[in-house]
């Protein structure tokens, strides 16, 4: 729902800053690969020892290159499988590390290892996410259906909330329980999306096969 609603936003905030770079020679793949490595060290050096304003805040300041990349790639006109196909890669990399840095924080100092298991549930569940979706097109078929969590949720949800929760370290009471409920949430709505994509599939595969059954049985009468 935001990739729909707040893509065309950000596209328009995003294209001077990505028709400057291209103006320096900057390429979208770097683009691609100095984002990530930023999101991978916030998340990897400050959510594991608890520290999540602070995380949150480089992995913001990085993680909208994802957003850059794809709008500079296509005001250069070079939008093609081998970007769409880094971009992609390099988004689980990212995603691994957000929520692998908060599933270390739980299993150390944290202390929780039911709060550890849900984030690692989120880990899991969102690459399966994605993963149906690539692997359903890579057979010709479309999965027609985002679902309840797609990325963007996955993402805004879980780095809105360790960030407010991470004011916890200056003082501010009550706050941290906002990681563990937005956790518990994407965790459910993968679920649900893992299940609205299966099903889309699943439909979709038998579609085809009905299709393909009928255009075999034509071309039979035919001869
Ligand atoms: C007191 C202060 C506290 C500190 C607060 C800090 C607040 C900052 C918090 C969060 C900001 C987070 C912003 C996150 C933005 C994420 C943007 C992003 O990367 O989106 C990527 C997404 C998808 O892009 P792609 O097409 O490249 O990726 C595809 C996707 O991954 C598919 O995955 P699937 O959905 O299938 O699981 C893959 O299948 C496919 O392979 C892959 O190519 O892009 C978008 O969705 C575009 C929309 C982005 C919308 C971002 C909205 C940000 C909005 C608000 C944040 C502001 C929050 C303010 C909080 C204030 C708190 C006080
Ligand atoms: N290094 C890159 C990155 C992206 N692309 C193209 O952009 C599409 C993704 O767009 P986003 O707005 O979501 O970043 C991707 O599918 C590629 O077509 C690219 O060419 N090179
Ligand atoms: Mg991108
Ligand atoms: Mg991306």
């Amino acid at each position: 729902m935001l990739n729909k609603y707040a893509r065309a936003f950000f596209t328009r905030v995003f294209t001077p800053l990505a028709a400057f770079l291209l103006r320096k020679g900057v390429s979208p793949d770097a683009v691609t690969l100095v984002g990530t490595a930023g999101v991978v060290a916030g998340a990897l050096v400050f959510f594991p020892r608890g520290s999540f304003f602070w995380g949150t805040i480089v992995i913001t300041a990085f993680v909208f290159s994802d957003l850059v990349d794809g709008n500079m790639a296509r005001q250069a006109g070079r939008s093609g499988p081998w970007g769409a196909f880094l971009d992609s890669s390099l988004d689980r990399v990212a995603d691994s590390a957000i929520f692998g840095g908060i599933a270390m924080w739980y299993a150390g100092k944290g202390d929780n290892l039911l709060l550890c298991a849900v984030t690692v549930f989120c880990l899991a569940s969102g690459q399966v996410v994605s993963y149906t979706k690539a692997r359903a097109e890579s057979l010709g078929l479309k999965c027609d259906v985002n679902g309840v969590v797609e990325r963007a949720e996955r993402l805004v949800g879980t780095l809105v909330a360790a960030g407010l929760a991470g004011l916890h370290e200056f003082g501010v009471p009550g706050i941290q329980w906002l990681l563990p409920i937005a956790l518990w949430l994407v965790a459910v709505g993968s679920l649900i999306t893992v299940f609205q994509r299966v099903l889309t599939v699943r439909r979709e595969a038998a579609e085809l096969a009905e299709l393909t059954a009928a255009e075999s049985a034509a071309t039979g009468e035919a001869q």
